[in-house]
């Protein structure tokens, strides 16, 4: 199985995106489209990185009421993307909302975008979790849980911390999708991001695949960074 690795595009302007896939001419890339470059650059960027042939996850993290979110998958399915999301804090309801409107939406011809729930964000801690958010449960727990929920609402895997894949296959198998951020090499900067390993790391916890934005967008030599942290995630 390829193992995707993904380049979250979280850049400033076309001009910084254009000069990073330059430089990662000639690779077949996974590369993640978030909320600053599709509000930015709307539907054609995806376009334009489908006909340079990557793939594309496309991470809108859907989380409103269950009609909002059926009728806005409807419409994203529309668009030529492998992985779409949503927050698995939306409830049950609203992730088998998203799945029914990524199903109406996918054209007979087309493969349906995967649907994957993030459990709880890689910049959160239990500090944060049970201080801010109020949820009394330890970390683990919560995203087990909230794992399991979207796996009973139809949604084919989850975004975690790698370090939560070995328990979501316990509840969920090892068949349901875990897709990790918080991917640093030892000496990169963690910025906000909380819970976090290395690519090799996540390789031996098992994860299906890892999400890398800053280490690359932000070093001085991308191609160079994505081989060496691409051949850690491969082993
Ligand atoms: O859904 C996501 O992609 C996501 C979920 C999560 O829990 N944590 C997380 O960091 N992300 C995204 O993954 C990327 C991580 O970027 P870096 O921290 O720069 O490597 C960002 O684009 C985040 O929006």
């Amino acid at each position: 199985m390829q193992r995707p690795f993904i380049i979250a595009l979280d850049l400033d302007d076309r001009a910084k995106r254009l000069s990073l896939l330059e430089q990662l001419k000639g690779e077949s890339l996974f590369v993640k489209v978030g909320m600053e470059l599709f509000y930015r650059e709307g539907r054609q960027v995806i376009e334009e990185l489908k006909n340079e042939g990557h793939r594309i996850f496309l991470d809108l993290k859907l989380h409103d009421i269950p009609n909002t979110v059926q009728r806005s998958m409807r419409e994203l399915a529309s668009l030529d993307i492998d992985i779409v999301n949503v927050h698995a804090a939306g409830g049950k309801k609203m992730m088998s909302a998203a799945r029914e409107g990524l199903e109406q939406g996918t054209i007979a011809s087309k493969k349906r975008p995967l649907l994957i729930a993030v459990t709880q964000l890689t910049s959160t801690d239990e500090l944060t979790m049970q201080n801010e958010l109020l949820i009394r449960q330890p970390l683990n727990e919560v995203v087990r849980s909230y794992a399991s929920f979207a796996k009973e609402s139809g949604v084919d895997g989850v975004v975690c911390s790698a370090k939560e894949v070995p328990l979501i296959h316990e509840v969920c198998g090892d068949t349901f999708y875990t897709v990790c951020p918080g991917i640093r090499r030892l000496e990169d900067a963690l910025g906000d991001q909380k819970r976090v390993v290395t690519p090799g790391q996540a390789r031996e916890l098992g994860c299906y695949g890892i999400v890398v934005g800053r280490s690359i967008t932000n070093a001085m030599n991308p191609f160079e960074v994505y081989q060496a942290m691409k051949q850690d995630w491969e082993g």
